[in-house]
């Protein structure tokens, strides 16, 4: 299945849009615009398999984002698995999450798979479509003309690897490594160049994510894991370990590094040492084996507020523009929910210069992309806060919550399977996660250390979820419960 690379002539030919990046945004986009009938032209600079321990469990949100778009056969033929819910455990004690069921009283899947091939199928789904071109080059920038964007400057790939292989050489040689910089214009481009974005700089004005912690990758072979066809999430000090099988016998395994990542040798030893012991014995050895066998990747995990893009011309998405940490897997369902709703409205669009329109367009998009994306962005924030030792009490009470069953557990993994995303629903929960801390803990007399420990809980709490809130516009919504947390904070 090799994707279709058609880069002839492409600076002779005409496009109504430019995407960059044919990554999980950029590939699904390319697929979608082509098919509303706008010519594409995809640049991506790598074509062969990614090799890359990002975006490999899709939440049944993003799963139903992908059959809107018309790609869900992208999840056939790549070893992929189901995938029903979660499962959360501290030490020996386990709460089983399932996703809400369908009409008929089926529990609606979400799937983990190899991210390579599970992007290497949506490549060569973009590239079946007729008007889309996708082709292997790098962008090296945007076309700019008195602040309005009319296209990239780009290398094709061959030309790179010259570029790279004569740093040494003379001037002669750079002007030749100028003339292979190719410009395509179109009157739309559209920015999906992922997490390492480097056009983000001339998109928006604050491009710099915010580093919250390592994932260091590995994966583990001959064991099962606790709940069959679950994610997991091990709730270690210091911080939660993701599994999730990627094939019919690998699971893979992110282990959270909080603050500066240590070298190899040393993070290897901490694994060994700290991370090993903390997880069920049925799963040691496994990771034992693959700490002396496979290489350890490590991925940073970042935070990126998604900023009004008010350059006519360009248009940016997926985590080019938006992260969140990926301990929720929902980076991808934020993507496919961002570029369904776009392309509905860009595919209906008949001039694409009409820079009025296409402003328009976006204010649309900014609101109507809000449940999905505010609710996800809030949620992988906040759990990852209270998933980790420094927050124990939260932790506890969360768990605790969690344990209650009906729509105490429902409640929250709607949220999390990206299928009821509501921002209020969502803060109503954190609260009342933290509530049921205070009471669980005054139980059954308050002492006045149990009372000073309460207190804490609540300020933790909202000292976790009312600055994310915030940023995503929701506690507006919340003025009530907000001001008599600040009261309390007092
Ligand atoms: C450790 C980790 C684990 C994650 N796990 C999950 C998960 O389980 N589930 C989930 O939903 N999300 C997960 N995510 C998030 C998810 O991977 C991303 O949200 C998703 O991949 C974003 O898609 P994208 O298209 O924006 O970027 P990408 O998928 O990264 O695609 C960007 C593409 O642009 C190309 N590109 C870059 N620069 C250029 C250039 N100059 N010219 C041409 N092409 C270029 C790249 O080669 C790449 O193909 C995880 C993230 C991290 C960090």
């Amino acid at each position: 299945m090799e994707p279709i690379n058609s880069s002839l002539f492409i600076e002779d030919q005409k496009f109504d849009i430019i995407i960059v990046g044919a990554g999980v945004a950029g590939a699904a986009f390319a697929y979608s615009l082509g098919s509303k009938g706008k010519k594409v032209l995809c640049l991506e600079r790598d074509l062969s398999e990614p090799d890359r321990i990002v975006g490999e469990l899709m939440q049944p949100g993003g799963v139903k984002q992908l059959r809107e778009l018309g790609m869900e056969d992208c999840f056939d033929g790549i070893d992929s698995a189901l995938v029903f819910g979660y499962g959360i455990f501290k030490e020996s004690k386990g709460v089983k999450l399932q996703y809400p069921k369908d009409k008929n009283g089926s529990i609606i899947n979400g799937y983990s798979f190899h991210h390579g091939r599970f992007v290497q199928k949506l490549r060569y789904k973009a590239s079946t479509c007729q008007n889309v071109t996708l082709v292997e080059g790098t962008v090296k920038s945007l076309i700019e003309e008195d602040g309005v964007v009319y296209g990239v400057r780009f290398i094709e790939n061959n030309k790179i690897i010259e570029i790279s292989n004569q740093d040494n050489q003379n001037n002669q040689d750079n002007q030749d490594n100028n003339s292979n910089i190719k410009e395509v214009r179109a009157p739309l481009t559209l920015v999906c160049d992922g997490c390492f974005s480097n056009l983000r700089k001339n998109v928006i004005n604050d491009p710099t994510p915010l580093f919250t912690s390592t994932f260091v990758g590995l994966v583990i072979r001959g064991c099962q894991l606790p709940f069959q066809s679950h994610g997991h999430v091990f709730l270690c000090n210091p911080a939660p370990i993701l599994m999730y099988r990627i094939g019919s016998d690998e699971i893979r395994v992110l282990i959270d590094i909080p603050g500066k990542c240590p070298t190899n040798n040393d993070l290897k030893e901490f694994i060994k040492t700290v991370t090993v012991p903390q997880l069920p014995e049925s799963l040691r050895e496994a990771l034992l084996t693959a700490l002396d066998t496979d290489q350890l990747k490590k991925m940073p995990n970042s935070r990126l507020h998604p900023q009004t893009i008010s350059k006519p011309g360009v248009i940016m998405i997926g985590d080019a523009w938006n992260m969140r940490h990926p301990l929720t897997g929902s980076g991808m369902t934020v993507a496919l929910s961002d570029v369904n709703i776009l392309s509905r409205h860009i595919g209906s669009i008949s001039d694409l210069s009409d820079r009025k329109q296409i402003s328009k367009t976006l204010q649309m998009f900014m609101v109507e992309r809000k449940p999905m994306a505010s609710t996800l962005n809030v949620l992988a924030g906040a759990l990852y806060q209270v998933f980790s030792a420094s927050n124990e009490h939260l932790r506890q009470a969360c768990l605790g919550y969690l344990d209650l069953g009906g729509e105490f557990s429902a409640g929250p993994v709607s949220l999390l399977s990206g299928l009821r995303p509501k921002p209020r629903v969502l803060a109503m929960h954190f609260f009342a996660v933290a509530f049921y801390g205070v009471l669980k803990n005054l139980f059954p007399f308050p002492t006045p250390s149990k009372i000073i420990r309460s207190y804490r809980i609540l300020c933790a709490a909202s000292d976790i979820v009312v600055p994310l809130l915030r940023s995503e516009g929701v506690l507006k919504y919340l003025t009530f419960l907000c001001v008599a947390l600040r009261l309390t904070n007092k």
